[in-house]
């Protein structure tokens, strides 16, 4: 069987705006993909078409992950496999933390029995997110942060094969960011496929073997990280100068930014090929 993740077909318009054009990729599964861009390039719209419940009509396309098309099973056993970590975050602030992460039991649960969400695998998920002190604490009083963490734990909790998250960083410390990424870098090795949107360049080229480009709401762009993110792929899609050398302990791309037209001669070790 297949070990890749492959997205088709997938599209969203809103009246005549087209947010996402006939976006598709394949990527190997079971690895942090990173989805990057700028914004209003059509990541958060991508993610949630990947869910097949992004508009109010029926799916389109399809996510094929090791051969199963997941747009193409029922709801219930979609929400089984796929997990999704919005930005916003819902109208959960008058449950404790430990009721939010039991949230993610939902799909697995009889019924809407979250009482009865299995307390082992509640308790697992809050250990491995770094929430599991604050489980009698409400939602409500968590920093932006940490309310960050406890949706992540909830997400884990639902024990998906393919986790889609948008924007897991941005309310982190540099600490937490890189704690976050190294957290799913270890999910994915579990076998989970992990997609990311994330803005922090350095951090998809320091964590992510692979990357998917968006920009305008089209893919330009897929493939390793080594490959894909080079100065020319960040001028065009950012309309910024950059640097692109390799890091000199991790052998991945670092990137250094300058203002438009800024770009200094290639620093030895850089990268110049272009994209796929
Ligand atoms: N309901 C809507 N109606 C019309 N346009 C929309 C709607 N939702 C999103 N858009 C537009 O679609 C485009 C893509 O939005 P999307 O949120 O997917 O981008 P993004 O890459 O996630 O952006 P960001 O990095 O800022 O979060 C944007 O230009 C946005 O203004």
């Amino acid at each position: 069987m297949s070990r890749e993740l492959s997205v088709s077909g997938l599209s969203r318009r809103v009246g005549d705006a087209v947010l996402l054009d006939d976006a598709a990729f394949t990527v190997p599964a079971g690895q942090v993909v990173a989805l990057v861009g700028p914004n209003g390039a059509g990541k958060s719209s991508l993610l949630r078409a990947m869910t097949g419940v992004a508009d109010r009509g029926a799916a389109t396309g399809s996510v094929v992950l090791a051969g199963v098309d997941l747009l193409g099973l029922k709801r219930r056993e979609r929400a089984r496999r796929m997990a999704l970590v919005e930005q916003e975050l819902r109208a959960e602030f008058s449950l404790t933390v430990r009721q939010v992460v039991g949230l993610g039991r939902i799909p697995h649960e009889s019924g809407w029995a979250v009482a009865s969400a299995d307390p082992g695998l509640v308790d697992a998920a809050m250990a491995r997110a770094g929430v599991a002190d604050w489980g009698d604490r409400l939602l409500s009083s968590l920093s932006g942060g940490e309310q960050q963490r406890v949706q992540l734990a909830r997400a884990l909790a639902q024990e998906p094969e393919l986790l889609l998250l948008d924007e897991p960083t941005n309310h982190l410390d540099v600490r937490a960011q890189m704690d976050t990424l190294g957290l799913l870098r270890e999910v994915a090795a579990t076998g989970v496929s992990v997609v990311a949107a994330l803005h922090d360049l350095n951090l998809a080229a320091a964590y992510c073997d692979h990357v998917v480009v968006l920009a305008g709401g089209r893919v330009r762009a897929v493939g390793d990280v080594r490959r894909v993110l080079t100065a020319e792929l960040v001028e065009e899609t950012y309309g910024v100068g950059a640097d692109v050398m390799t890091h000199p302990r991790t052998g991945r791309p670092l990137i250094a930014f300058s203002p438009s037209g800024a770009t200094t001669p290639r620093a030895q070790g850089s990268q110049a090929s272009s994209p796929a």
